[in-house]
């Protein structure tokens, strides 16, 4: 869905950007841009986290508050058909999975305090120290203001989020691959600004005993204002409490470059592109979300590079197979006072059309 924001400021992101490594979770204060690490050494570095073992909780950053109506057993167990009682032992192990996602609201009526834990969220707008009181005051008068158009953009695709939905199906898929492969695990859904929230996943793990577990956030590719958000949330979560600061975890910050995720983004062009009459004529057309230009050059966020290596390697799979199409990425996304990462989509897809651009098959990339 293209949204477009309000006011948001982003200097000093980089004071709270998480980090992990093979053994801990850091946190790299004041330091924007060496806090990230190339995305070639990242993707190796996924790859030593899942194959060398488990980090373990090192919380470190600040609590935050956010408006939201807590119900423990509205929680997020994702599979009716799990039972852990005693299948998901790994010899004397717990094995739990959490995904991370954004959450949405499911009725109209969820829009107005769905964008208010969005906009309470100081990753989302970050306000300079001294104003942090306006926080929750300006969340409130921002949700407020844009909840007409927010639901517009709802009400036409069905009146709700289909996140919820489509993540527990995930979620689900997931648990039933792994148990295909001997690895019986729990699969937990936590959201940062909707049911079910990130806190009731927490309460559930803690509840079913898990004692190691993996943290998936399901953004392809890592933004401070995504994975980044859920992750600091966590930590904050963690650091409070004695069962999590025990618990094994490990993270997987970012996959966007994983073969099994570039092979699946390739079928699916592959298979759209024959629904064409001229196959070959059809510009490929990746729509990502966007951040605000400032999130990247001020505060080292290596989403837009995540995302341009994505689409590479998505495009180099394609070639493999033969597939040689123009290509082009835009980010959907455009914010009030502030520059979001360009080109725009609405304006690029009508400079393709101004060329003579005939035919666009459209992927959306997050
Ligand atoms: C104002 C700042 C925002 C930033 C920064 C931002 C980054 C960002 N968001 C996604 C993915 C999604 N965002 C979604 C909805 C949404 N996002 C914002 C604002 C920012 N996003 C708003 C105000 C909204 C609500 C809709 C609207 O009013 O336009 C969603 C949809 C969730 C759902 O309901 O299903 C997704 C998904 C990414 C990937 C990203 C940074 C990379
Ligand atoms: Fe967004």
């Amino acid at each position: 869905m293209r949204h477009s924001c309000c006011i948001c400021q982003y200097e000093n992101l980089h004071n709270w950007v998480p980090i992990c490594t093979s053994q801990r979770m850091y946190r790299f204060a004041g330091v924007p841009n060496e806090a990230y690490l190339s995305s070639n050494t990242s993707t190796n570095y996924v790859v030593s986290r899942y194959s060398f073992g488990w980090s373990e909780t090192q919380p470190i950053l600040p609590n935050q508050s956010v408006n939201k109506d807590l119900s423990p057993l509205a929680a997020l167990v994702t599979s009716k058909s799990q039972n852990f009682s005693t299948a998901s032992l790994v010899g004397d192990e717990k094995i739990g999975v959490l995904l991370l996602n954004l959450g949405g609201p499911e009725t109209l009526e969820d829009v107005q305090p769905f964008l208010f834990n969005l906009f309470a969220d100081p990753d989302i707008i970050r306000l300079p120290r001294l104003f942090r009181f306006l926080q929750k005051p300006l969340a409130q008068f921002i949700s407020v203001v844009r909840a007409p158009k927010s639901k517009e953009g709802y009400a036409s695709i069905g009146g709700g989020s289909p996140l919820r939905r489509i993540t527990d199906a995930q979620a689900e898929e997931l648990r039933k691959s792994l148990w295909e492969k001997n690895l019986p695990a729990k699969v937990y859904v936590g959201m940062r600004y909707w049911h079910p929230f990130t806190e009731e996943a927490i309460e559930q793990i803690k509840r079913d005993g898990i004692t190691k577990l993996v943290v998936l956030p399901l953004y392809p590719q890592f933004s401070i204002s995504t994975s980044g958000s859920s992750l600091r949330l966590l930590e904050s979560i963690f650091r409070e409490d004695e069962y999590l600061v025990n618990m094994q975890h490990t993270v997987i910050p970012s996959w966007y470059q994983r073969e099994g995720y570039i092979t699946a983004m390739a079928n699916l062009i592959e298979k759209e592109l024959q629904n064409f009459d001229s196959p070959e004529q059809v510009m490929i057309f990746f729509s990502a979300h966007g951040v605000p230009l400032a999130y990247v050059e001020e505060a080292g966020d290596p989403y837009k590079a995540e995302m341009e290596e994505c689409v590479d390697l998505i495009m180099e799979e394609l070639e493999k197979r033969k597939i040689t199409n123009a290509y082009t990425l835009a980010y959907q996304s455009r914010v009030g006072p502030v520059e979001w990462l360009k080109p725009y989509t609405d304006e690029t897809i009508i400079k393709l059309g101004q060329k003579g651009v005939k035919s666009l098959l459209a992927v959306p990339i997050r």
